[in-house]
């Protein structure tokens, strides 16, 4: 496709206004979670706004060795979100699964719906009341797929506590939480998350 300015510029305009919306629809899902759980909205961590959140735009190119049913081949492996909380849509092909009861649920497309999972930060802040969700994308035969996710974070140099003592993990900031997920990752192939931060 040629540039376009135009286009770009309309392409900014959009991404701007809809990391905005996205923005205050956390912030308000963050208030009706920590409501939840017997607290003021005030309790939830302040160091989350426009310039610690982002968006990503994902697309799976269509693959021929595709089988949903034995989990083949994955546009995205099984992990669970660094964040807060993740504010996903997924278009029209599906391909989304979530596990469920020890076993891989396929969330059904529906255009007219966004998804929200619990990250790792909330399951440290909630104490475990609520769990950061086991994830993974299967890509589709014939289809490419598309999907925006809008990430809840905090800035680096943010420490995650939990809301109620005492606390299941030890006291770290999400740039420590980061480099550890990083280092892991690079070290075994796999992420170990919150197991490493527990007390
Ligand atoms: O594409 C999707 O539906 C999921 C994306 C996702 O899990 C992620 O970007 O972390
Ligand atoms: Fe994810």
């Amino acid at each position: 496709m040629m540039y376009s300015p135009i286009l770009a510029l309309s392409f900014r305009e959009s991404m701007k206004n809809l990391g905005m919306a996205m923005s205050n629809l956390g912030r308000a899902l963050a208030d009706v979670l920590v409501q939840n759980l017997g607290y003021s909205c005030g309790n939830f961590p302040k160091n989350c706004d426009e310039k610690t959140c982002f968006l990503r735009l994902n697309r799976y190119p269509p693959c021929p060795f595709s089988r949903p049913e034995t989990g083949a081949a994955c546009g995205l492996v099984s992990h669970t979100d660094s964040d807060y909380l993740t504010i996903l849509y997924q278009d029209h092909v599906g391909g989304l699964q979530v596990m469920k009861d020890s076993r891989w649920v396929a969330v059904r497309p529906n255009r007219n719906a966004l998804i929200v999972n619990i990250g790792d930060l909330f399951q440290a802040w909630s104490n475990d009341a609520y769990k950061s969700v086991e994830h993974r994308v299967i890509t589709n035969a014939k289809r490419e797929r598309y999907s925006i996710a809008y990430f809840v974070c905090p800035s680096y140099d943010s420490t995650i506590g939990a809301y109620a003592q005492p606390s299941r993990y030890r006291s770290f900031t999400f740039g420590e939480y980061r480099k550890q997920v990083q280092d892991d990752v690079k070290r075994t192939g796999k992420k170990f998350g919150l197991s490493r931060f527990q007390v």
